[in-house]
């Protein structure tokens, strides 16, 4: 059959509610797989969707569901299982965002979050419910979800729904689906020729659409790997992560265990990273997800429990720490970067015994991986140099230099011009005792002693190379909007630093800084002594 191709939204019979929420959304065109399904979906037959990662199939089935689903009627219409907790949430704020104008509810009912309040929730109506397989069950045999009136059910990431791990669940999730009417419709990035057979058996002579050329993966995802021995490997990964200009990048560990290993040994090292796996309370995966969408978190460690479906604008980079264990892995992992036409990178670290792996990867992706080298020391120091460089270029460009200006004149008078700016960028970049701090277990800071009324307040940050007194007092100030030059002495010790505030403003500084962060690292403020 011909599949029609659309050019706009408008040219697809979609009603007024909905056109205006995908524009809210800025959705201007329909992407290819959102141009083949739409009006396949809209008739209601059975469907299986192949597209790229970060091409738009959510809203694929969510347009659908949102025109199919009757807001006069108080009943679950549509069903859309998806593998992961953060992906049901996910998915259910996109749908929520689509049917904006509809007067329809979607509800995500996962794992790990309190049952009681899900029971009420289902209770007080929804007609769209988007859950992970376990859960649901748990509701259908408490009879606490019915499903009689469900006419649309999805399988988001269906080929690892499909799977070994879930086909049971989904089974008997399914059964619970009057097959009648019943719409099923599968996607994901990737469709092995097993699982379509498998769904088959599932579905009523469904239409394939395949969109990726020829490439599964995006090609604005630039891929390349490293090769390294096991027992550098974390020096490997800090290297990289010097030399790579990241906005926010999510490494992928093949265990639970291997992620909080990680996660220790970049902390030992002065990065900051966050966990995020299976083990983890429910309340905590909702909280580093939180972080991590809010920008708070640049590196996210995780298992492949991140692989599938998340959309993060801002990463713009995937890192596999350990190479995906099977070839489609990767093709999700990577995805997590390069999305709705932005740039990604894709870095994967192996062992000389991995090679054959990599092949594999590469034999499914059609594509070649870059192999590249390891940074070395003087690439990063030139890197870092480069950045310092273009720091001072965006400062002498603002121009606003104030007072700076007159004490740059007076030491030019006695000083040549490239001392004094060398002398600079060494206080800017060690702090003002650089070459004491080799020596010293202790690192003193300030100009007033310990001055009447001045109280100490407690951090727990640890003594770390690229924390310096004057970051921290740069950090009070921008978190508690005191004047800098207010702040007294600040004792760096090994693992805590103690710095002076006059008593009055104690109060305001401890306010913000509980749980905050200097340059990535964790702070806790507590009040000592007062002096
Ligand atoms: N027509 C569109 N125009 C602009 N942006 C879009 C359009 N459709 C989807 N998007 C946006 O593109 C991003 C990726 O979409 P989505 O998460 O649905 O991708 P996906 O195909 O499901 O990827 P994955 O295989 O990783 O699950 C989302 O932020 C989504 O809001
Ligand atoms: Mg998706």
């Amino acid at each position: 059959m011909m599949v029609e191709r659309l050019q706009t939204f408008g040219e697809i019979t979609l009603s007024k509610q909905v056109l205006q929420a995908l524009s809210e959304m800025g959705f201007e065109e329909p992407s290819p797989i959102q141009k083949e399904a739409l009006p396949l979906a809209l008739n209601g037959v059975d469907l299986i969707g192949q597209a790229q990662t970060g091409t738009g199939k959510t809203a694929a089935f969510g347009i659908p569901i949102t025109e199919k689903v009757n807001p006069k009627f108080q009943a679950v219409q549509a069903l859309v299982l998806t593998p992961t907790r953060e992906l049901a949430v996910q998915v259910s704020e996109e749908i929520a965002k689509i049917c904006k104008y509809r007067h329809i509810k979607p509800l995500p009912i996962y794992g790990g979050q309190s049952i009681d309040r899900q029971i009420r929730a289902l209770r007080y109506g929804c007609q769209v419910v988007v859950g992970t397989p376990g859960r649901l069950l748990d509701h259908l045999n408490r009879g606490t979800l019915r499903l009689p009136y469900v006419k649309t059910v999805v399988l988001d990431e269906a080929d690892e729904m499909l799977d070994m791990g879930f086909i049971e669940d989904i089974e008997s999730i399914l059964k619970e689906v009057s097959a009648e009417d019943r719409q099923l419709m599968l996607f994901s990035a990737t469709m092995p020729l097993e699982i379509r057979r498998l769904a088959q058996r599932y579905m009523r002579e469904p239409h394939t659409i395949t969109v990726s050329r020829d490439e599964l993966t995006v090609p604005l995802i630039d891929q390349v790997f490293y090769e390294t021995r096991e027992k550098i490997k974390v020096d490997a990964l800090c290297r990289i992560i010097d030399t790579e200009d990241i906005g926010q990048g999510i490494i992928f560990c093949r265990t639970k265990r291997g992620v909080d290993e990680l996660v220790a040994a970049l902390e030992a090292r002065g990065y900051f990273a966050e966990a995020l796996h299976g083990d983890l309370s429910q309340q905590q995966r909702d909280r580093v997800m939180k972080r991590f969408r809010d920008g708070k978190t640049e590196l996210l460690v995780a298992t492949d429990v991140a692989a599938r479906g998340l959309d993060i604008d801002k990463v713009t980079h995937v890192i596999n720490f350990d190479i995906p264990q099977d070839p489609e892995g990767y093709v999700h992992r990577i995805g997590r970067t390069g999305r709705a036409g932005r740039k990604g990178q894709a870095i994967t670290l192996i062992s000389p015994k991995e090679y054959r792996q990599l092949r594999l990867i590469e034999q499914l992706i059609k594509t070649r991986i870059r192999r590249q080298e390891l940074p070395s020391l003087s690439d990063i120091s030139e890197r870092q140099a480069e950045n310092l460089k273009n720091q001072l270029i965006k400062l002498i460009q603002k121009n606003h230099l104030g007072a700076y200006r007159s004490i740059a004149g007076a030491l030019l008078e006695e000083y040549d011009s490239m001392e004094v700016a060398a002398a600079a960028l060494k206080y800017a970049v060690e702090g003002p005792d650089a070459e004491q701090r080799e020596e010293d277990d202790e690192i003193s800071f300030g100009n007033t002693g310990a001055a009447a009324g001045m109280v100490r307040l407690f951090m727990n940050i640890g003594r770390v190379q690229q924390i310096r007194p004057q970051d921290i007092v740069r950090w009070i100030a921008e978190e508690s909007g005191v004047p800098g030059n207010i702040i007294g002495m600040i004792n760096i010790y090994d693992k805590f630093t103690f710095v002076e505030v006059p008593e009055e403003y104690a109060q305001r500084v401890l306010g913000c800084m509980h749980q905050n962060m200097i340059k990535g690292r964790k702070v806790n403020v507590e009040p000592a002594k007062a002096r």
